[in-house]
């Protein structure tokens, strides 16, 4: 060991005896502070004095009941504080930081060493910085520069001065392994080591190696909307999820887990990356899925589509009569085009076209549908849409409150008060004393007692009328979103005659799915944009931040669904339309419309070129998939050539893929990947790979990422990768059509080190003019 490593393992020696040191003051101190919370919680009521005989000692009261839930409030967030700083330094004391820059402030005389790690570490005075947080603002100069000129941003200004030196360590247990001065170093070793390696089950932080361009993404902090394009396995995901816990510690004053949010692809991608916030020290963000959300809002009206049933139509049904149709649909029903559409018609509902349900009672019409469309188009057309809907359901409360009272008189009312248990009747007495105010033993007479009680039974059996008014049910969307479909004159005045290509078999399936009470996947969310911008949007305003991975999955419509949801929100959107597998996308190559979503001024475009997750070869084999418009740069790692093997049946397909898989595991591999196109080729090479041990099939709706060997098919693996990847059967049979290509693409990219492709037949013609890979015959 040569005398600077000695020095440097010396000092990791010295900052573990200060985590150490650290480490039992906290854990004291939070032995104090829990036991504190738990005495306050239990004397509570004890040093509150309550009192309430006159107005001075109430409010003497309501005081001191406050003051004893702020104390609360401090010993808690006291508490809480130091059980997070504790659980940072134990995770520190094993690796305390990963690189160091000498940075010579301008003006000052002597460089400083800055040490970085994910956590920061004070001596005992807390004056002096012995590790610096990643995320500190020094900390970028580490991320951004290469030894020379630097400068960072800090609240009071920006920084500026040089960078001398800047180092990278590997740090294991507490032991210095290795160091390497980055400015002499070729290539990045550190980044070599960490990609070089086999991958566990779960996707984990890479701060230590975050490149320039990523590190502009999680410090980007201007403007509503961030839109990054990056090339599969450019580190979008990732960059995201330290882009997260940037922000937490940024904003750690006003800023909670709870209020970001990231839409990810399926509930298994979410467990894929939980463990990335944690292992930070931070607290995971919500995740959610946009089909989760669509379900929580339209699953009590239809049977709602997921988009994996979508894509699995498209993929496997090609035979069927309405198949182009279908597809000219789904791309339609996603357009700007379509949403504008849904916008006019929205319009024009304020002169005409509103549908409304009728209200019935006991079979008998309160209200009919025509007289409640009259009376909607009554109203002065110049007071507002939504304060004519108000007007309207006040309306409608007093034709209910009229019915209510003519319903008194019938004779089923008496028939059901003499039909009443006694149990019903107490519970009736009950509930007219608590209504009343009294505390009567019994009714006065009976007169009275039957009046009480008629008015109780027609009043509980019209509550439900009551909601459903409130709740603005009266008005008929399914039939409003219908008549678009089915009334010409409504499509013909608002497409000026143009009709969209197909539109007659388009509107004859959409009537047909509605009747059926189902919602296709394309249908849902201009649905409910209608159903919104009728009956007024639902928005949370608590959220400050949305992500969206794998965004060239989302629809313009989708998108503007999310900003209008979120209007108190900032948006940062992640993808690549390389893997734009759902047919609405199909056309689309990169993110240009959706700066029209909050202007020009409020949005930022980075891309990210370099993709860090495959081999060199495997990026030059995948790279001659895709249209060579936009540049995929490998990471110069090397490894195998990705290998075809064409075969002539499925017994010798499977032969060769059993055969494979156990050299991947004589290897070392752990996660291997047998991709298929759909969930039917997946179901199919599940049962006929008997001969390979351990094998699970993943299927959509699998809630926990589950590692190992397993079958998959392509839309599930998306966003995820494996050691090792064999594609099922890359043959032209499967993958012939050019509407396929990106999906074969994504699977291909999923792979890390070894990429094996084989073919029944004929390969695909994707790889037609592909010079790199090697042919097993
Ligand atoms: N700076 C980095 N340092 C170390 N590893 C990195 C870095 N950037 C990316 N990676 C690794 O590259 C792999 C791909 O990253 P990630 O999944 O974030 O890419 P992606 O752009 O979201 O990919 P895709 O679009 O294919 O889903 C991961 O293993 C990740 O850890």
């Amino acid at each position: 060991m040569n005398h600077q490593m000695r020095q440097e393992q010396d000092r990791v020696k010295r900052v573990i005896e200060i985590i150490d040191e650290q480490i039992e003051i906290l854990e004291n101190e939070t032995g104090r502070r829990k036991d504190e919370v738990v005495d306050i919680r239990r004397n509570f009521w004890d040093e509150v004095k309550v009192n309430t005989d006159t107005f001075d000692d109430f409010l003497e009261t309501v005081l001191s009941l406050r003051q004893q839930a702020q104390v609360l409030t401090v010993s808690q967030s006291t508490h809480r504080q130091a059980v997070k700083k504790l659980s940072s330094l134990r995770r520190m004391k094993a690796k305390p930081y990963f690189g160091r820059i000498d940075f010579l402030e301008e003006g000052d005389t002597s460089a400083e060493d800055i040490y970085i790690g994910i956590g920061s570490l004070t001596d005992k005075t807390g004056e002096d910085f012995l590790v610096y947080d990643w995320r500190a603002p020094i900390s970028s100069v580490y991320y951004d520069y290469p030894p020379g000129p630097a400068e960072f941003e800090t609240p009071g200004g920006t920084i500026k001065g040089e960078l001398m030196k800047k180092w990278q360590y590997i740090i294991k247990d507490g032991t210095l392994e290795s160091m390497f001065d980055t400015s002499l170093t070729i290539g990045d070793e550190v980044l070599q080591q960490v990609l070089g390696k086999r991958t566990d089950n779960f996707m984990h932080n890479i701060v230590a190696t975050i490149q320039q361009k990523q590190n502009q993404i999680i410090r980007h902090d201007s403007g509503k909307l961030l839109i990054v394009h990056g090339a599969a396995g450019s580190g979008k995901t990732s960059a995201a999820l330290q882009r997260i816990a940037y922000l937490l510690y940024k904003y750690r004053e006003n800023l909670n887990a709870d209020q970001i949010i990231l839409f990810s692809p399926n509930t298994m991608f979410s467990s894929y990356v939980s463990n990335v916030l944690p292992e930070l020290g931070e607290e995971n963000m919500e995740q959610v899925t946009f089909q989760d959300y669509l379900n929580h809002r339209l699953s009590d009206e239809f049977e709602v589509e997921d988009p994996y049933q979508q894509l699995e139509y498209v993929l496997l049904h090609k035979e069927d009569d309405n198949y182009n149709a279908r597809t000219n649909a789904i791309i339609f029903k996603a357009s700007n085009h379509f949403f504008e559409l849904i916008k006019s018609y929205r319009s024009s509902l304020e002169t005409s076209g509103m549908i409304f349900k009728g209200i019935r009672f006991r079979g008998e019409s309160i209200v009919t549908s025509e007289q409640i469309t009259e009376r909607f188009y009554s109203y002065e057309p110049s007071i507002k849409f939504h304060n004519r809907i108000e007007m309207l359901t006040d309306w409608l409360k007093d034709q209910l409150k009229k019915a209510e009272k003519r319903e008194r008189t019938k004779p089923w009312v008496e028939e059901k008060i003499e039909l009443l248990s006694k149990e019903e009747y107490q519970k009736a007495f009950k509930y007219l004393n608590r209504k009343n105010d009294t505390k009567e033993e019994s009714f006065r007479n009976y007169d009275e007692e039957k009046e009480a009680l008629t008015r109780m039974i027609v009043r509980k059996r019209f509550r439900g009328l009551r909601r459903k008014i409130e709740n603005l049910q009266f008005i008929d969307i399914k039939a409003i979103y219908k008549q678009l479909f089915t009334n010409p004159s409504v499509i013909e005045s608002l497409t000026k005659g143009a009709l969209p290509e197909d539109w007659d078999e388009m509107s004859r399936s959409t009537e047909e799915m509605l009747s059926e009470g189902k919602l296709n996947y394309e249908d849902a969310t201009p649905y409910l944009l209608l159903k919104e911008l009728i009956l007024g949007f639902q928005m949370n305003t608590s959220i400050k931040h949305v992500i969206i991975d794998e965004a060239q999955d989302y629809s313009p419509f989708q998108f503007e669904f999310l900003k209008r949801l979120f209007p108190a929100a900032k948006m940062t959107v992640l993808g690549d339309f390389n893997q734009a597998i759902f047919a609405h996308a199909r056309e689309h190559v990169n993110f240009h419309l959706l700066t029209s979503l909050y202007g020009e001024n409020e949005s930022d475009t980075i891309l990210l070129t370099q993709s860090y997750r495959s081999t060199k070869p495997i990026i030059e084999f995948t790279r001659g998939l895709v249209p060579p418009d936009r540049e995929i740069e490998a990471f110069d790692r090397e490894g195998e050539i990705p290998a075809l093997t064409i075969v002539e049946d499925r017994k010798e397909l499977h032969q060769h893929i059993e055969w494979r898989v156990e050299e991947l595991k004589k290897k070392g591999f752990h996660s291997i990947a047998i991709i298929c196109k759909s969930a039917a080729e997946s179901e199919a090479a599940y049962s006929g790979l008997t001969g390979v041990k351990d094998l699970k099939i993943v299927k959509a709706g699998a809630l926990q990422y589950e590692q190992g060997l397993v079958v998959i098919p392509t839309y599930l693996a998306k966003g995820i990768e494996f050691d090792a990847v064999i594609i099922y059967d890359a043959s032209s049979r499967q993958y012939g059509d050019e509407s396929l290509r990106r999906l074969f693409y994504t699977a291909c990219t999923r792979a890390m080190h070894e990429l094996h492709l084989y073919s029944v037949g004929e390969p695909t013609p994707f790889i037609e003019n592909n010079a790199d890979y090697k042919l097993i015959e």
